[in-house]
């Protein structure tokens, strides 16, 4: 059976990806304990423990507003540690498949962004990912980098959705930024496609793929959708009213992409279909967090 070596088990990628890979082989999860990305030779001696056929790296920094002042862990993380992988894969002859960002871009384009155009990063984050993309480039033949944006799933411990959620359950207004255009990407759609990507694996399919679900949003429309779904599941929310503001209305240490919508047309036509709205995503993701949610507030009732 295939053995798959996945990194950041313990995030909100990692711990779909648990659920997900089970049928295509073996998952070796290893979270920060195991495997600290910033060691070097943890690394090394990990990979050549483990033995996998296959490695998924799915832990990053990701605090994207902590990373402009936090340069050099970001890129210890996300710059480097992806170049070792690499080289042990090179080395092992196995496929990497490394989860990239939106933010390699500007967000200065107002049609979807494909593999091809050109880089710029308007942040911290967004540099040392990038840098990341191409030290596995230059290191591993045998490598899918996928660019993916505006990510949650039930698994996380922060992200947008359960911040609205919890924020929603306490005010009766939010207000939230109305001008920068994403595609939200819920991680069971993007486990899957990783699950349905290893056992395709063949060399010539190897480079940069972007996948996100499908349609486009604002964070502000992204919120009132969750509102929307979460009241029709019965979720307790005191949220009245979604005020839209601009970027400059929520100043943020990191700069962020106005547009960051990634065009899927390449992965589609190796997966042979094109990913989910992002609204069946979140549809999806709420139901199973409201069961959770409900499920052992009754246990704990009983
Ligand atoms: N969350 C988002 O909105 C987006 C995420 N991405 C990318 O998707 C991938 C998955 O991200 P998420 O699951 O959302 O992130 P997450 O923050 O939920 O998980 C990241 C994991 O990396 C681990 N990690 C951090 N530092 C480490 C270290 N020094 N050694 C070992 N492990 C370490 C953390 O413990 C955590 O489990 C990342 O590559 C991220 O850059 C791309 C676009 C958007």
């Amino acid at each position: 059976m295939r053995r798959i070596l996945v990194t950041g088990i313990a995030g909100q990628l990692g711990q779909e990806l648990q659920k997900t890979l089970a049928p295509v082989g073996k998952v070796i999860g290893v979270g920060r304990e195991t495997i600290d990305l910033t060691q070097p030779d943890a690394i090394r001696q990990t990979i050549n423990e483990v033995k996998p056929d296959v490695v998924v790296n799915a832990a990053a920094y990701t605090g994207v507003d902590k990373a402009e002042s936090e340069l050099e862990l970001a890129e210890a993380i996300n710059a480097i540690a992806p170049g070792i992988i690499a080289q042990e894969c090179q080395k092992l002859g196995i496929p990497l498949i490394h989860v990239s960002t939106d933010y390699v871009f500007n967000g200065s384009q107002s049609q979807p962004y494909r593999e091809t155009d050109p880089t710029n990063p308007i942040n911290a984050y967004g540099k040392t990912k990038l840098e990341g993309e191409i030290a596995i480039q230059q290191n591993c033949q045998n490598h899918i980098i996928l660019r993916t944006a505006w990510v949650y799933g039930v698994g996380g411990k922060v992200n947008f959705v359960k911040t609205m959620l919890r924020l929603g359950g306490e005010r009766e207004e939010i207000r939230v930024v109305a001008d920068q255009i994403g595609s939200p990407t819920c991680t069971a759609d993007l486990a899957g496609a990783i699950t349905q990507l290893i056992p395709k694996f063949q060399p010539e399919i190897a480079g940069i793929y972007n996948y996100t679900n499908s349609g486009v949003a604002s964070w502000y429309d992204f919120a009132v959708a969750i509102f929307e779904e979460a009241k029709q599941l019965g979720w307790n929310l005191k949220i009245q009213r979604v005020i839209p503001i601009t970027t400059p209305e929520y100043p943020t240490p990191a700069r962020r992409p106005a547009y960051s919508v990634l065009s899927c047309a390449k992965i589609s036509a190796v997966l042979g279909t094109y990913p989910p709205h992002w609204r069946q995503g979140l549809r999806n993701m709420l139901a199973e967090l409201y069961t959770q949610t409900y499920e052992s507030t009754n246990s704990i009732r009983r």
